[in-house]
Order: structure tokens, then sequence, then C-alpha cells
């Protein structure tokens, strides 16, 4: 019996994930990932590491990150507490979205994560307080490998939900897409 939800999106492969709980009177019981579900859903390389993250205040931004080639990675971005916008932005040189965004709402109450596959850049903003997120990473991390665009940028037209009460200096100084930007060959 599949345990998961696999919900196409407007950018092909960038996919959204129902899981699916089984419950009692106890609670539930949700598979989390599976390797074999998720190879169909176009997760084939395996997982090498695995963060979690909190952010505490509502409105928080972080994003918008990715690493370049050799190191490019696959995310399954999950909420665990609070609500956060989840937002991945396709960067695929040859791709007929290239530079367009797509948004959803994950939290620990709907059980929907977002599979972002490699050539993504991916950020998010938190709807709530106290939000809690794991990350499931098909690469190590890189930080010479890394690339990041501003959550801000005109040419990206990101609609964020909320004011934005927090965000690293990092982040809140990427620089803006220039004209000569490629993107990533995969
Ligand atoms: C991502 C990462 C960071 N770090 C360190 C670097 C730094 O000292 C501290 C905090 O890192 P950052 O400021 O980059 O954390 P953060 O801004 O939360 O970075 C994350 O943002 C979201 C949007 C993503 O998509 C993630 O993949 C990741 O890039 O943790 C690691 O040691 N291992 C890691 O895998």
């Amino acid at each position: 019996m599949a345990r998961f939800d696999f919900v196409s999106t407007p950018l092909s492969g960038l996919t959204l994930v129902q899981r699916k709980a089984i419950e009692d009177q106890r609670g539930f019981l949700s598979r989390f990932y599976c390797a074999d579900e998720f190879r169909e859903a176009g997760l084939t390389k395996a997982i090498k590491q695995i963060n979690q993250t909190l952010t505490r205040k509502k409105g928080a931004v972080r994003g918008m990150h990715f690493q370049y080639p050799p190191y490019v990675e696959a995310k399954l971005v999950s909420c665990l507490h609070g609500e956060i916008f989840d937002v991945a932005v396709d960067l695929r040189s040859n791709s007929p979205t290239f530079l367009h965004w797509h948004g959803a709402i994950l939290s620990a109450q709907n059980r929907q994560s977002l599979l972002i596959p490699e050539g993504f850049a991916h950020g998010f903003q938190t709807l709530t307080e106290d939000c809690e997120l794991i990350y499931l990473h098909t690469e190590s991390y890189h930080p010479e490998a890394e690339g990041a665009l501003n959550f801000a940028d005109p040419k990206l037209g990101i609609v964020w939900p909320l004011a934005t009460t927090e965000i690293s200096d990092r982040d809140m100084n990427h620089k803006l897409i220039e004209q000569d930007f490629q993107g990533i060959s995969l």
C-alpha cells in the first residue's frame, strides 16, 4: 500500500509529497521517507545528510540556497513543528521554467513535504513561531560550492506571505541575478 501521494507542481520534477497517516487510538504512524517509493517519484540517489533547523520568529526568511556542480543536491524539506511557506526556484539552464518559482505551505498538521530536485534554489518563510524543519539531502554540505539568490530579487518576484521580520546578514546581502546568469547545467 502506498504511504505517500506524490503531486506534480508546475515545475517539472518539483513534487509535493503527502505523507499518509495510519491512525489508531494511540495517535498515528506515518512513513517519513521510503527509498522504494521515492525512487519511483524521481529521488534515485541515496540520502547523505539530514539537517534540522529551528527558526523562532514568525515572518523570518532563510534562503535562497543551492550548491553548484559537482555538489548539486536534491532535498526533501519538511516542517515538523509550526507552518512555513516553502519556495523552490528552477535554476536548470535548459529548463522551460528557468527562474520560475513555486511555493507550498508545509506544516506539522498537513504532513506535506517538498521534494526539490537537483538544480533548484530553496528558501522559506515562517508563518508561525518556533518552526522546526528537517531536510534530507542527497549531497553533503560543501560551503565552497554554495550558491544563493536574493530572496527579494525582482527578477524572481517571489510573493512572500508576510513582512520579513528576520533574516541573516548573509541572506540579506546575496547579489541580485545578473544578465549573464546561466543557471545550473546538470
Ligand atoms: C547547511 C549546513 C550549514 N552548516 C553550518 C554553517 C553555518 O555555520 C551554520 C548555519 O548555516 P546557514 O546559515 O547556511 O543555515 P541556513 O540559512 O538555515 O541554511 C539552510 O537554508 C535552507 C533555505 C536550505 O535550503 C538548507 O539547505 C540550508 O542551506 O551551520 C553546517 O555545518 N552544515 C550544513 O549542512
